[in-house]
């Protein structure tokens, strides 16, 4: 068995924080995207069902047409300027401005994707080389779910089982009803409705801007709920806080499930028929509020953005915001900064 040594270079004793998204293709061509695509969609983590059934399936169906639609939809959104998804983009961002939070201490952040690049082996690999001798794991999804959380510690710990010398390790737990992450969020809903508002009047309109704020999460099989993950109890929290801190009830801020993925039941309400029916029941100016992302990626910019917004507009609809997720903004690092000096008590 070979076992790497990864020597610290310039210091011992420090601490490393590893903050975890997703993932992402390394552009938009047909091989990345399969690339990216095959690696997701073989943990089984993602797709519990037999590998002797699914892998044919996936490599043989899946993989031959998915890539080009997905291509299609991530150059709808790609950052041009980096030539990579926003979604790397943010988590980039969101790791340096958190660095500077703990620029006088022996903290060091580092990010890493779950899928693709940066890869996790490579994220603790460089917090080893800078002396970090403990680590905090920080999967960036606010509601659990073995899909996302799990299997982004799953791929940490892998990197760890090949090291001579490990770190200590601690993995930040779900932070959907938290009190300082609900109120970010809670805080992007009313800088949205304000806006609206000042064009509203500027026009001379008048009436509440969102009839609905629509809080629309990634989807998940409904088989997996039952057998226990615990990401639709978390998402309900979540809604449930933010009722409380907007003054909303099921009606004002109902919940939805985007990004059905294959032939199974997975949880409802469905949020592209959701809001495509509201027009009709004289609901035609909403927001969607999406609480389960950190960052702002093809789920939330196209999916959401573009093409939900495009049908509701179509069916009737008068107006649509798409509220940004909470990405680099200074309270989504006011809020990773909280979470992590929590998580980091009796090693700070
Ligand atoms: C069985 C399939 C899938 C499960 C289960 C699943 C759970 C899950 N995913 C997220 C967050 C994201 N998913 C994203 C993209 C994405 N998700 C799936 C499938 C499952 N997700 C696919 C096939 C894709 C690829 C996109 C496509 O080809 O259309 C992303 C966006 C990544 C980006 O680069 O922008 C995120 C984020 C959560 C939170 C979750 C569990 C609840
Ligand atoms: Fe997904
Ligand atoms: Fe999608």
């Amino acid at each position: 068995m070979v076992f790497h040594h990864v020597p610290a270079q310039e210091a011992h004793g420090r601490i490393g924080v590893l903050l975890i998204n997703l993932g992402t293709p390394d552009d938009t061509g047909y091989r990345a995207v399969r690339r990216y695509l095959s690696e997701f969609l073989s943990d089984r983590r993602v797709i519990e069902g037999s590998p002797l059934f699914w892998q044919p399936l996936l490599q043989g169906v899946v993989l031959t047409t998915r890539p080009r639609a997905s291509g299609r939809a991530y150059e709808r959104i790609w950052n041009t300027a980096r030539n990579e998804s926003p979604l790397r983009t943010i988590t980039r961002e969101q790791a340096e401005k958190l660095a500077q939070r703990f620029e006088a201490s022996n903290v060091r952040v580092a990010w890493g994707m779950r899928y693709g690049a940066p890869s996790l082996k490579e994220a603790v690999h460089d917090l080893l080389r800078q002396g970090c001798e403990r680590i905090l794991c920080m999967p960036l999804y606010p509601q659990y779910s073995a899909t996302t959380t799990a299997t982004a510690n799953d791929q940490v710990f892998r990197a760890l089982m090949r090291l001579r010398n490990q770190p200590a390790i601690r993995t930040l737990p779900p932070f959907a009803d938290d009190p300082a992450f609900i109120a970010a969020v809670a805080q992007t809903v009313r800088n949205a409705r304000d806006e609206v508002l000042r064009v509203q009047a500027a026009e001379g309109r008048e009436g509440e801007p969102f009839q609905k704020v629509v809080a629309s999460f990634h989807g998940l099989p409904v088989d997996y709920v039952k057998k226990g993950d615990s990401y639709h109890a978390d998402c309900q929290k979540t809604v449930a806080a933010l009722r409380v801190a907007l003054g909303r009830d099921e009606q004002t801020l109902p919940m939805t499930f985007q990004s059905r993925f294959g032939p199974t039941r997975w949880l409802e309400p469905y949020t592209e028929p959701y809001i495509t029916a509201l027009p009709a029941q004289g609901i035609t100016r909403i927001a969607v509020v999406m609480p389960g992302f950190m960052a702002d990626c093809l789920e939330t910019l196209d999916e959401i953005g573009n093409e939900v917004r495009e049908r509701f507009l179509e069916a009737g609809g008068e107006s649509f915001t798409l509220i940004p997720c909470l990405n680099e903004s200074p309270a989504c690092i006011d809020l990773l900064e909280t979470l992590a000096r929590r998580e980091l008590s009796g090693w700070l």
